[in-house]
């Protein structure tokens, strides 16, 4: 019998979505007739540690992993569950992303005080978000909203709500709906105001490529279609050299045929005063990706990223 260690952050929403993983991937060893069991183990990330700066500014987002990717080169963990948009474009020498599960709701969601939607903001309301991407659709869409910085974890960014005064925050529908918390959703946000981050919604399941028996486990937990729209997006992050936190948008849907895959993708400028929107479709979610990071550069993208990077 093997134990398979699982680590994660210790963030509320990173122990749900781990210990969801593992009750699916019990259930199909179970089917299957494998023998294994699975342990949580915590681990502390650099990025944990450091909530009170502009992440960008410290590294970006590869501070969530890069310690939980140590952890899997040196065999002290077998897996680690992650949300897809916190994946860098890249996975380090000798891992590599062994399932991607059924996504979950893509879209942002405006969790407002008052209870109103987007378009009944009252002018220039405060609206709190942590992300270049949110700011520059929400201002395209409204000038007048004042967005302001707020950092943490989604428990934190709701309490925040109340006590710092802002009439709305932007979250991932997914977190709150993995958390149980799907009644603090006021109003859904398009794709079509505010495109999703690359894989917002998805989870990644890392893992060493040497791993065969927890790859074939993992194999059968994959969400094809999924999998394959989230290739796309990924393949658009990769081409724009997305790594950290910039105002890339990407969303991508599998046609009616279920094969060929429609990729939207965007840059915008943080204020708003621009975005950049291509789309295309194609049945090679790679090239696809490529194909739609090329529409956006021709458009001027990288200057945009440029700038946003500071
Ligand atoms: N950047 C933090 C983060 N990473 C993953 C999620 C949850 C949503 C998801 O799985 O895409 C969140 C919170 C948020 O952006 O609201």
């Amino acid at each position: 019998m093997r134990t398979i260690v699982v680590g994660t952050r210790q963030s509320a929403l990173a122990l749900t979505q781990t210990n969801q993983v593992i009750a699916a991937l019990e259930q199909l060893a179970g089917d299957l007739d494998l023998d294994v069991a699975f342990e949580v183990k915590k681990i502390v990330t650099k990025g944990d540690q450091i909530l009170d700066v502009t992440l960008s500014k410290v590294g970006g987002k590869g501070l969530f992993v890069k310690e939980i990717e140590q952890a899997l080169l040196s065999g002290e963990i077998d897996m680690a569950v992650h949300s897809m948009k916190d994946m860098p474009a890249l996975l380090p020498e000798g891992l590599v992303n062994g399932a991607v599960p059924l996504r979950q709701d893509a879209r942002d969601c405006l969790i407002s005080r008052e209870g109103v939607d987007l378009d009944g903001l009252p002018h220039g309301a405060k609206v709190g978000t942590s992300s270049l991407r949110r700011s520059s659709q929400l201002l395209a869409y409204r000038p007048d909203l004042k967005l302001e910085w707020i950092r943490g974890n989604i428990d934190s960014r709701l309490r925040k709500l109340e006590t710092e005064g802002f009439d709305a925050i932007l979250l991932a529908a997914a977190g709150l709906k993995r958390m149980g918390w799907e009644d603090r959703i006021t109003s859904y946000i398009p794709v079509e105001i505010c495109l999703p981050a690359v894989g917002q919604g998805a989870l990644g399941i890392e893992c060493r490529e040497n791993d065969a028996e927890l790859l074939e486990l993992l194999g059968r937990y994959e969400d094809g279609q999924t999998a394959r729209t989230v290739a796309a997006e990924r393949s658009l992050l990769l081409s724009l050299n997305g790594g950290c936190q910039v105002p890339i948008g990407a969303y991508a849907v599998l046609g009616e045929d279920g094969e060929s895959v429609h990729l939207t993708g965007l840059v915008g400028r943080p204020d708003g005063s621009l975005l950049l929107k291509e789309s295309a479709s194609g049945t090679d979610p790679e090239a696809l990706g490529r194909e739609v990071a090329r529409m956006l550069a021709e458009q001027g993208a990288d200057e945009i990223l440029e700038q946003a990077r500071g």
